[in-house]
């Protein structure tokens, strides 16, 4: 969450809401509680189950935040971490 913010020039009160999901090997935490502790605590979110697909990439939490903002949809920065910018090479940019 952290790098979506700061490669967008976004700050928390730009957030109305995010959207997590986690795949179905990870079953330690809720992904929501990772974003209240870097201090986005009053935004609604929820997390959910990814669909369990065979072959698709293991261990991996996605988010999609809901902004407030005036930037083109041709300027956002879409924000793959870890590896998983094969996902989707048409819009990861490198890290
Ligand atoms: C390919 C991805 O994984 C899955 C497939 C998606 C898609 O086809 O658009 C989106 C999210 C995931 O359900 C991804 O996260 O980009």
């Amino acid at each position: 969450m952290r790098a979506v913010l700061d490669r967008n020039s976004l700050v928390a009160d730009d957030v109305v809401s995010i959207i997590l999901t986690a795949t179905p090997d990870l079953r330690s935490a809720f992904p929501a509680a990772a974003v209240r502790a870097i201090g986005i605590t009053d935004v609604p979110m929820i997390c959910a189950k990814e669909i369990d697909v065979a072959g698709a990439m293991p261990r991996v939490v996605r988010l999609m935040a809901h902004i407030e903002s005036d930037r083109p949809r041709d300027q956002v920065r879409h924000v793959y971490l870890h590896g998983t910018n094969v996902l989707r090479d048409d819009i990861a940019e490198e890290q």
